[in-house]
């Protein structure tokens, strides 16, 4: 998927939401552990709920890989799914890759190439040639961190430098390596006040940021400083969409929160005049 179609979908579907598919075996409702593949049925029913309000799946790899062979099971059929059954929603691998070159390009073929992916997470920290093989298929994307949601960011993404910050040198430096066009960054919605700063090196990428729900961030805040004239914005909620309930309604559960967070989204497009 390409920049405008992007663009173009948030505009149709009035959303730029990002549903996580952080599907911890451990919260899945009791009644879906008898099936043959509890995570996907759970997914399955998520997506089936969800999709209407959003514009991006990300599912987190470590949720999937923590239960071995039978979780890259659940994970494949998850995607496929959402491919074959709602082919204009972005597929994001939030699997935070990046190694030497010859090792990242078996990452890429991974989730870039074996499976639907239509962009992965990647860690900067190792640099150029961890990244680069990443960008080699066509209308796909890396999503790089930049400034990361969590309270450990300050132990390294503000180190200063020349009056340069660790994040803005990854944001300035990468620009290099990838383009509008195939490179998005990872921005915490707990640091949305940065996304001025942010803004002025990054002014047209898409963002993605995770941090709303769960981690308290706000949508409001993120949009105020963080959209740009083609939206630029993908926010990601996982725990509490997916979470919100625990019992047998645990889909109409998820369907209530996106819905919000969709209407809360629709009033910041409108006011942006983007729709
Ligand atoms: O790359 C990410 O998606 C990510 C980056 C970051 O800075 N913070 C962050 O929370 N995430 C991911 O976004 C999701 C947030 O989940 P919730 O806090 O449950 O909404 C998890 O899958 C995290 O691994």
């Amino acid at each position: 998927m390409n920049y405008q179609a992007l663009f173009e979908q948030i505009k149709k579907k009035r959303s730029f939401l990002c549903v996580g598919l952080d599907s911890d075996i451990k919260k899945i409702p009791a009644h879906l552990l008898n099936t043959e593949d509890p995570v996907f049925e759970f997914n399955k029913a998520i997506v089936d709920a969800t999709a209407e309000f959003t514009v991006a799946y990300k599912p987190n790899i470590a949720f999937y890989e923590c239960l071995g062979a039978k979780g890259w099971i659940s994970l494949e059929k998850t995607v496929n799914y959402i491919k074959e059954n709602y082919s204009d929603i972005f597929l994001i691998a939030d699997a935070k890759r990046g190694d030497i070159g010859n090792t990242s390009k078996m990452y890429a073929s991974a989730f870039l190439e074996n499976m639907p992916f239509d962009s992965i997470t990647v860690a900067p920290y190792m640099g150029e040639d961890s990244v680069t093989p990443f960008l080699e298929y066509d209308n796909k994307w890396v999503i790089l961190l930049a400034l990361t949601s969590n309270k450990g960011a300050f132990d390294l993404q503000f180190f200063e430098q020349n009056n340069q910050r660790l994040f803005e040198r990854v944001l300035e430096k990468s620009q290099e390596w990838g383009t509008k066009e195939n490179m998005m960054y990872v921005v915490g919605a707990t640091k949305a006040e940065m996304l001025g700063d942010i803004r002025k090196i990054v002014p047209e990428h898409f963002l993605l940021v995770p941090g709303v729900g769960a981690q308290g961030g706000s949508l409001q805040e993120v949009a105020k400083y963080g959209m740009n004239n083609a939206c630029g914005l993908l926010v990601n909620s996982s725990r509490g969409i997916i979470f919100a309930d625990s019992s047998e309604k645990f889909a109409e559960a998820a369907k209530e929160e996106s819905r919000k967070l969709q209407e809360e989204m629709e009033l910041l497009l409108k006011e942006k005049s983007l729709i």
